[in-house]
């Protein structure tokens, strides 16, 4: 098991230590396939990232994202869409050009042929080096809830109620919360080179114990990441008291 983890005394700190790390590696490498996460999670990560770029000018210029996922039937424009929330939090606050910006599109018409292009589109541009990871209660890494195949690709995928309700807190109610989404599968997240995956909270301690010292199964996804070579936890106080 190669899972290194960072503790730290809180979740600002664990923003810092993470944005540093990703700093450091756009540095040695300024055209690195950056892997994003929305979630509540990495937003002080990112309003670091936006602090250090504005301060030091480090470019994302030839920086691409990938994001892992996207609501079906959430039109880009719309508040909750993850387009959104990735401008909103990210970058329209860089110089990244929007078109080296990727996310799934989940108002594709043919959203299985939108799930093998994204798939395909990543690794023409060579896979992703660096991928950001949240966690949710349940152990799903994008959208890939329990259950979901270790060998899986992108894919659409029906929500787990309890995901709904955890993310209706962005929602007017839970029926506005979609059913469904798209997300890179399991396969997908693990051909990245490098995985950082930041946690927080007493709501996340028991899926970190689990993460660490459960079996690897397709009942807790998060679970395949014992078997990924380079995966750096970032976790605060609250996260890592079941530890
Ligand atoms: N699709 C996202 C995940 O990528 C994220 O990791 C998870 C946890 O979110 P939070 O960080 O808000 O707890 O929520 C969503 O379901």
């Amino acid at each position: 098991m190669t899972l290194k983890l960072i503790s730290t005394s809180n979740y600002e700190e664990l923003s810092q230590e993470a944005a540093e790390e990703i700093i450091s590696r756009i540095k040695r490498n300024p055209s690195l396939n950056l892997g994003l996460a929305t979630g509540s999670t990495p937003t002080g990560l990112y309003q670091e990232l936006i602090r250090d770029h504005k301060q030091n000018q480090t470019s994302y210029k030839d920086i691409n994202t990938f994001n892992l996922d996207e609501y079906i039937g959430i039109p880009k424009k719309d508040h909750n869409s993850y387009h959104y929330f990735m401008c909103e939090h990210l970058f329209e606050h860089i110089d990244i050009p929007l078109d080296q910006t990727h996310i799934p599109d989940g108002t594709a018409k043919d959203l299985d042929k939108e799930c093998r292009r994204y798939e395909q589109f990543i690794e023409e541009h060579g896979g992703i080096d660096l991928q950001i990871l949240g966690i949710g209660q349940n152990g799903h890494i994008g959208f890939n809830e329990p259950g979901t195949p270790f060998d899986s690709r992108t894919h659409i995928i029906n929500l787990a109620e309890s995901t709904r309700k955890a993310n209706s807190r962005f929602f007017e109610s839970l029926e506005d919360v979609p059913k469904q989404a798209i997300t890179m599968g399991i396969a997908s997240i693990m051909d990245s080179k490098e995985i950082f995956l930041l946690v927080s909270g007493t709501s996340k301690a028991e899926a970190l114990a689990r993460l660490m010292n459960g079996d690897v199964s397709e009942h807790f996804p998060a679970s395949i990441l014992q078997n990924h070579r380079n995966v750096t936890i970032f976790a605060d106080k609250e996260a890592t008291a079941l530890l």
